[in-house]
């Protein structure tokens, strides 16, 4: 078996590797395997960490050398780090990363591949991806496709070798930072870090470029291997109209496997249209960038609260804050994993959830009768509203979870229950 230095350091002594290298100096020398009977042979692949071939530029001013997979070009966006150990299809696809370089703080990617079903929208949106190490090989029976051959050919750049830790520690530090990243020899340090700083993601509309053109219907439910309970479900069928502001697949297939029946329409739909449609609930989905950029959607959400049960997740939750009133504001560095513990106040429990969002709602600015239900035990922040009287509840994360842990997946039940109960006192 052929083993790649990166992933065996346990074949050999390091001692040895060393010596290795101290006697390898030829210029043709580019990589070296090892086969792992501890017989340094060497084959002739590319050296994991040779000559960088891309920068990334970020608005402090530092600049980070790597190597380019992916496409290649100059591209801008806002850097988040994320925390989740699996799952990098769904985030890659998570259209609320538009705008966005997601640095993977799990330092190996790439060594399951990818596949067609783990999709969570049609398209690839974020700006950019960046990695510590590109996993040589991959290894998944689902397997179609390398990760790099994938961004390829949705023109998404991305970088390795990479220190992702030491760029997550600056930005836990100094916040979220703007970046380029570019591999194009023709500009120069100084045009990078100026576009850094010109750019800004702040006060942007982004759900208009992901949000579908016109309304469609939702048929597809998760696999039987999701179905691990039956809280809060219904034998009857419920009439859903979802607002589609970067909306993630799965969150259509749990409410079809919850046994809604679902019409999805654009950001713009107007709420008397929805109305019109007699719906039983409305879903407000997640979405990218600033609540504050949207004022439509704000307005259609307040159009609607109180006369339907609707259910804001993440992007819908922020929208839903502003709509009755409250303020939502920019976090420090956001929230973007599959770990984070969030205290469900009503059941006194605590939730692990997957998340991914740069804004969070002041519950200060909340009005009253507006009950906070859910907060993150990371930092205090609101995590979930509801309020009986006005038939709503949020969602500051993500139950339907791909990636992430499945603990909040029983809402869908809850947002079942709400639309049940409105149906027994009409
Ligand atoms: N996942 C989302 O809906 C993200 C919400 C919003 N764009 C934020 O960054 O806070």
């Amino acid at each position: 078996m052929d083993c790649a230095f990166t992933t065996t350091h346990n074949a050999v002594s390091a001692t040895a590797i060393t010596n290795f290298y101290l006697s390898k100096k030829s210029s043709n020398f580019r990589f070296f395997t090892v086969k792992c009977s501890n017989n340094l042979s060497a084959g002739l692949v590319e050296r994991p960490w040779k000559v960088a071939d891309a920068r990334l530029v970020l608005e402090d001013g530092s600049i980070w050398k790597a190597k380019s997979f992916g496409a290649r070009g100059t591209q801008v966006g806002e850097v988040v780090f994320n925390t989740s150990l699996t799952g990098y299809q769904e985030i890659l696809t998570d259209p609320s990363y538009a705008g966005q370089f997601v640095l993977m703080t799990n330092p190996h990617i790439g060594n399951t591949g990818v596949n067609f079903d783990d999709e969570e929208s049609v398209q690839c949106f974020l700006a950019g991806l960046v990695i510590r190490s590109l996993s040589i090989s991959t290894s998944n029976w689902r397997c179609k496709e390398t990760l790099g051959d994938y961004l390829a050919e949705r023109n998404i750049m991305g970088i390795y070798d990479v220190d992702t830790r030491a760029i997550t520690r600056r930005l836990r530090e100094d916040g979220s930072l703007i970046g380029v990243l570019s591999t194009e020899d023709s500009k120069s340090d100084e045009e990078l870090l100026k576009m850094s700083r010109t750019w800004d993601i702040v006060g942007v509309d982004l759900i208009s470029g992901v949000s579908c053109k016109s309304p469609y219907e939702w048929v597809d439910r998760t696999g039987s291997d999701w179905e691990f309970n039956n809280n809060g479900r219904s034998k009857e069928t419920f009439n859903v109209v979802a607002y589609d502001f970067g909306i993630k697949h799965n969150i259509l297939r749990r409410l079809a496997s919850y046994g809604c029946k679902i019409t999805v329409v654009p950001s713009t739909w107007p709420a008397s249209e929805t109305l019109k449609m007699k719906p039983d609930g409305v879903l407000f989905s997640n979405g990218p960038g600033d609540p504050s950029a949207v004022p439509y959607a704000v307005e259609a959400v307040k159009e609607l609260i109180g006369k339907v049960p609707v259910f804001g997740i993440c992007m819908g939750h922020q929208l839903l804050g502003q709509a009755l009133g409250g303020k939502t504001f920019k976090m420090k560095f956001g929230h973007h994993g599959g770990n984070h513990p969030v205290r469900n106040l009503r059941k006194g429990c605590v939730e692990i959830s997957a998340q991914n969002h740069n804004y969070a709602v002041d519950p200060e600015s909340l009005p009253k009768g507006v009950e906070v239900t859910h907060v993150n035990l990371n930092d205090g922040s609101c995590a979930g509203l509801a309020s009986s009287k006005m038939k709503l509840m949020s969602l500051q994360y993500h139950p339907e979870a791909s990636p992430g842990p499945h603990d909040s997946d029983t809402v869908f039940g809850e947002f079942i229950q709400l639309m049940k109960q409105e149906k027994v006192k009409a």
